[in-house]
């Protein structure tokens, strides 16, 4: 551009006094639109800036920005220079990121705090790459110190072209020689220098981007099961993806271009300065004034570009629903009624869009008239100073071309202010679930030798709320024991909390009050990865399986497990023969959350999984009741082999498949109601048998498909 920009220069026109004048104002429009007439172009950035602004995708709902108030201020005025130096795109991009985002789903968005920069865990994953970082910012400043000098160096270039053109004396090419051999060698250098700490800036942003995922993602696992009641697992994604993503091209983008736009800033102020301090005045008093004029205009067009991407995004949710929900608009023959509600959207996005449109034309207008004011006032100055030989034609052409790197530059240090807004609040997000700390540890207490574990469960007299909603008790004063080698099932209405105590059980969550045991010793004393890992098999009615093999679907129960372990459990658990009859055997892949797989199957793999740890303690949560009457009896089957021997707890909904458990726990609002086996509490006539009579009376006539069911277990 620079290049351009001498070329253009060389070409212009005579001035009085017989000095020529190297440039005219159509230079400068060249200079900052290179590419193309200036029209074109302006009408080229807006349709751009406008169709970049339509077609911004929706991005996963994030809390509003809350920048303080002066940084607001700071931002618009660090606007102004990149409306000045006509980079309305890079303008607009920071009136519309720097003082907060909008979120796309705007109204939807639960207004919470964002959470703060944390500095001393950014210190910690920044200090191991100290070295790295102190070699880019050197590079970073010596290119910003290279490009400062190109101007003075072009200016004296210019002045040798005049003095030639004036004098016709002398020879251009051996005075030219030595200035250009310079200026070559510096724009060299620069080009260096860029590559150096752009490529280390790059090394250092992703090695720091690995390491943050790579913490957030283990200390995301760590936490509590509550804090995942809690919190949308989009939310958590989005935060290993996008934020980390966003932080660091924001760290990059600051480091890299920050320090070189400063330094060219203070740089060329610096040599505008010496070259002319009454021009320098000249700027120094016109851009304040600019710089205001561009803050209110900036403020207002970032309310309208706010506007405009709600709009946006109500449109985007309209298609979204009804997309998302398109069996349903068929069903109800609700297609016209759904494009009618989608055009009234679009149609209201369009009127903003165009609002914007406009007003962007004005700023790019305006800007456009006050750059060139700008330029025309220092060329009228300028040139009455070299016309009263105050000041040579290099020296005036030095500091236009220093007064545009300084706006240019102004102009980059305007886009980063928004930059850095955005990277400290996703910094913020990234950091805020690093420094969680779980209630209930991974690891951590006593095991239990296998000789001694006998099993024996017991739930002493256990309130409990979920904790996040800590006023609604779903257990109160809930006492039951279960005998190791017994089945118990839990019955009872739905909501009653017979999922809760198989959580509590797992220790998912602690009790709010009593305890629950295993043999004797509160679960809070006991190494909960033991107790998950070893002494209990989980099994619930719909398994989660991972898009991997048969085989490394299984071993998830136990990593170390051999193959013949893997087999032996297959057995145990039905799956062996089914698992035989694919192709790939136990190598076939099973496509993502085991879709590949039929119910039953999965079922039986998840059944396979939970034995392979050979645990003394099952829990069967509505284990078969999302399976038809063929797999039942398959999965059934497993169940009660897998039931031998073992500390049971089943939780049913169908009464039939627990007429032979030991003991039948009847549940109603968090509390036991009744206990006995099948035939005791028939006999009482309580809950137990009036459900019994309900489900009888929905029950299909045993020559049903469904067929006769198995209980548990076959005693
Ligand atoms: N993670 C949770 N956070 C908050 N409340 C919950 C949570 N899970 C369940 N609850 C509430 O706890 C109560 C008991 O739920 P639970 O799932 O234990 O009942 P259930 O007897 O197993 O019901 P169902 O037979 O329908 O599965 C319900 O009122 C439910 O809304």
């Amino acid at each position: 551009m620079l290049v351009h920009l001498f070329r253009v220069g060389i070409r212009g026109g005579p001035v009085p006094g017989g000095t020529r004048l190297p440039l005219h104002f159509q230079t400068f429009s060249a200079v900052r639109c290179c590419r193309g007439p200036p029209g074109s172009l302006l009408l080229g950035t807006v349709a751009q800036l406008r169709s970049q602004l339509r077609a911004r995708p929706p991005r996963p709902p994030r809390t509003p920005s809350r920048g303080p108030p002066t940084w607001r201020w700071v931002g618009g005025i660090l606007l102004a220079p990149a409306a000045l130096s006509g980079r309305p795109r890079l303008c607009l991009l920071a009136l519309c990121e720097g003082a907060g985002r909008v979120p796309e789903k705007v109204l939807a968005a639960p207004s919470c705090p964002e959470p703060h920069f944390n500095w001393r865990l950014f210190w910690r994953f920044l200090s191991p790459h100290l070295l790295i970082l102190g070699a880019a910012v050197v590079m970073a400043l010596g290119a910003a110190l290279v490009s400062v000098q190109i101007p003075l160096l072009l200016g004296q270039l210019v002045e040798v072209v005049a003095r030639f053109t004036r004098e016709q004396a002398g020879s251009f090419l051996g005075e030219s020689r030595g200035l250009c051999t310079h200026l070559l060698l510096l724009y060299g250098l620069q080009a260096l220098l860029t590559f150096g700490y752009l490529a280390l800036l790059s090394r250092l942003g992703e090695h720091m981007a690995v390491d943050m995922r790579r913490t957030l993602f283990s200390s995301l696992l760590r936490q509590d099961v509550a804090f995942f009641d809690a919190t949308k697992t989009g939310q958590l994604v989005s935060r290993l993806a996008t934020d980390v993503q966003e932080f660091k091209s924001s760290f990059k983008l600051v480091i890299s271009q920050g320090l070189r736009s400063s330094t060219q800033v203070v740089g060329c102020l610096v040599s505008l300065s010496l070259l002319s301090p009454r021009l320098t005045l000249l700027l120094m008093v016109a851009t304040p004034a600019l710089m205001g004029a561009g803050t209110l205009m900036g403020s207002a067009l970032r309310k309208l570009s706010r506007q405009c991407q709600e709009q946006i995004a109500r449109a985007t949710g309209v298609a979204d629903e009804a997309l998302g929900n398109v069996r349903t608009v068929r069903a109800f023959a609700m297609e016209q009624w759904e494009e009618g509600r989608y055009a009234a959207e679009l149609e209201a996005s369009c009127c903003k869009a165009e609002q914007l449109g406009r007003g962007i034309a004005l700023f790019q207008g305006l800007s456009n008239m006050a750059f060139n004011c700008m330029v025309l006032g220092t060329l009228f100055v300028g040139g009455s100073l070299v016309a009263g030989q105050q000041l040579k034609g290099g020296d005036l052409m030095s500091f236009l071309v220093a007064s545009q790197t300084v706006q240019r530059s102004m102009a980059n240090l305007s886009v980063l202010f928004g930059q850095v807004v955005r990277g400290l609040s996703a910094g913020g997000r990234v950091f805020e679930y690093m420094t969680l700390c779980s209630i209930i540890p991974l690891r951590g207490g006593a095991c239990i030798p296998d000789e001694q574990l006998q099993g024996a469960v017991a739930f002493q007299d256990v309130s409990f709320s979920y904790p996040c909603r800590p006023g609604f008790p779903v257990l109160r004063h809930f006492t039951l024991s279960l005998s190791p080698g017994q089945t118990v099932a839990l019955v009872g209405q739905s909501g009653g909390g017979k999922t809760t105590v198989a959580s509590l059980l797992e220790r998912f969550y602690d009790p709010t009050a009593g305890a629950v045991t295993l043999d004797g010793c509160d679960l809070r004393t006991l190494d909960p990865s033991w107790l998950r890992g070893h002494v209990i098999g989980f099994i619930s009615q719909e398994p989660v399986l991972f898009g991997t093999t048969i085989m490394e679907n299984i071993r998830f129960g136990k990593p170390d497990a051999t193959d013949e372990e893997v087999y032996a459990a297959a057995r145990e658990a039905n799956a062996h023969d089914f698992i035989c009859s694919f192709p790939d055997g136990y190598a076939t892949v099973v496509g993502e959350r085991g879709a590949t797989l039929s119910g039953g199957q999965k079922q039986r793999l998840a059944i396979a999984r939970a034995l392979i740890k050979r645990p003394r303690v099952l829990v069967l949560d509505e284990a078969t009741s999302a399976l038809d009457s063929e797999s039942e009896q398959l999965v059934q089957e497993a169940l009660d082999r897998a039931a031998a021997g073992r500390t049971v707890l089943v939780i049913a909904h169908r009464l039939s498949t627990v007429r032979k458990a030991h003991r039948i726990v009847v549940m109603a609002q968090g509390q036991v109601c009744e206990v006995g086996t099948h035939e005791e509490l028939l006999r009482k006539g309580g809950l137990y048998a009036e459900l019994t009579r309900r489900q009888a009376l929905d029950t299909p006539p045993l020559d049903s498909p469904r067929g006769p069911r198995h209980g548990l277990p076959k005693s």
